[in-house]
């Protein structure tokens, strides 16, 4: 059986996955996709060698019979209306991060999804099938370190796009830490404070370029992380627990040692499609698996609220000051879900 995939948004990542589904995973044909810019969305047509309609927007494709599945890798800010109106359609839908820009517009989906009755939407939160981050956790859920104390974290990308706004740190650097942060200690937030260190004279004036986020956890963990997103060295993503006996960090990406003109070095890479491009496919192809069964498996859209409601209070500490208390809502039972294990044999 063929999982036939519509894909709203044919840019960086849209067509990274179109290009994933069409030469590397198995079950699934992009049978359709849209733009607003129509001549890149073609023109993806024709290098991938689609057997595809081209559509003039998003709803209409949603809508389309031949489309099974919706994938929404268009801006954040259009996730919203896209995600609800696939669950109007009672179709599958892989939205990529983050499901809504605001907690609000998160909530609307969650909404939505428990009325219709079905789990519909799983968010492209890919660290949850990195093996770096699946190690991380079996080991801090084996116990071996005594319960976790402290997450150090940084998110660091080498510079971003004119487009990128002074939210865009938050809403959509930081929020992979907001979800990861939360599966890998089984635990939700309590409250944050934001700081703002002195501004990289290479970040865009509009921007708080670096910033430091301290967060507390119901079981009392303390988070401390960095987002620096024109760091200019490398993409580099780094977490490190220390529990009560020892500490654990995720392992870095792999690359050769290198001896050369009197110098030791290792290689860094600078591009997410780089340093998540094993995650990206695993977790594409359980999407694709469990929507052909009928299943939905990865990271809900109650995950994608979490971590907005999260973001929401980022933003508001950022521009208070303030420690900011995080009112996480407790998950329905709509919700429970199997996701942590269905990801380890995902990855297996
Ligand atoms: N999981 C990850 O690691 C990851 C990595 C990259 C991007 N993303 C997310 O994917 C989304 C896209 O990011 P990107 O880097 O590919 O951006 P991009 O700008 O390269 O591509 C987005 C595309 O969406 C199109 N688009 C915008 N509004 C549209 C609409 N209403 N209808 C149809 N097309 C529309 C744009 O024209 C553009 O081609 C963002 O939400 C981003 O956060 C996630
Ligand atoms: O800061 C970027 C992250 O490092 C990537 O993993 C993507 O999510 C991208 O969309 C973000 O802008």
């Amino acid at each position: 059986m063929t999982l036939r995939v519509g894909v709203i948004g044919t840019g960086a990542i849209g067509r990274d996955h179109i290009r994933r589904m069409t030469q590397v995973l198995k079950g699934a044909a992009v049978v359709a996709v849209t733009d607003v810019n129509a001549a890149q969305a073609q023109q993806v047509a024709n290098e991938f060698n689609l057997q595809a309609a081209v559509y003039d927007n998003g709803l209409d494709l949603i809508r389309a019979q031949e489309v099974d599945a919706v994938m929404v890798t268009s801006w954040g800010a259009t996730h919203e209306e896209f995600v609800l109106a696939s669950i109007a359609a009672g179709k599958p839908v892989f939205c990529e991060k983050p499901l809504a820009v605001t907690a609000e517009g998160c909530k609307r989906i969650v909404e939505a999804e428990a009325a219709f009755g079905k789990m519909l939407v799983q968010v492209g939160y890919m660290r949850r099938y990195d093996r770096g981050y699946r190690v991380l956790k079996e080991t801090i859920d084996s116990g071996v370190i005594g319960h976790p104390l402290i997450l150090h974290c940084a998110h660091r990308n080498v510079s971003v796009p004119d487009f990128y706004t002074r939210d865009m740190s938050v809403v959509d650097t930081f929020i992979h830490e907001l979800d990861v942060h939360r599966w890998l200690l089984d635990d939700d937030y309590v409250s944050v404070q934001v700081v703002r260190p002195r501004r990289s004279s290479l970040s865009g004036e509009h921007l708080n370029d670096p910033l430091l986020v301290y967060m507390e956890t119901a079981k009392g963990v303390r988070i401390n992380g960095e987002i620096f997103v024109n760091c200019k060295y490398g993409y580099d993503i780094q977490c490190q627990v220390v529990g009560e006996t020892g500490i654990v960090s995720l392992p870095e990406p792999m690359s050769v040692t290198m001896r050369s003109e009197a110098k030791l070095s290792n290689a860094l890479l600078t591009d997410w499609k780089d340093r998540f491009i094993e995650a990206y496919d695993i977790e594409l192809q359980d999407w694709i698996d469990a929507t052909l069964r009928g299943e939905m498996n990865g990271p809900s859209a109650w995950d994608g609220y979490s971590a907005a409601v999260a973001a929401d209070a980022c933003l508001a500490a950022r521009d208070s000051g303030d420690i900011v208390r995080i009112d996480m809502p407790e998950r329905p039972s709509f919700y429970r879900s199997k996701h942590s294990e269905s990801a380890a044999e995902a990855i297996r």
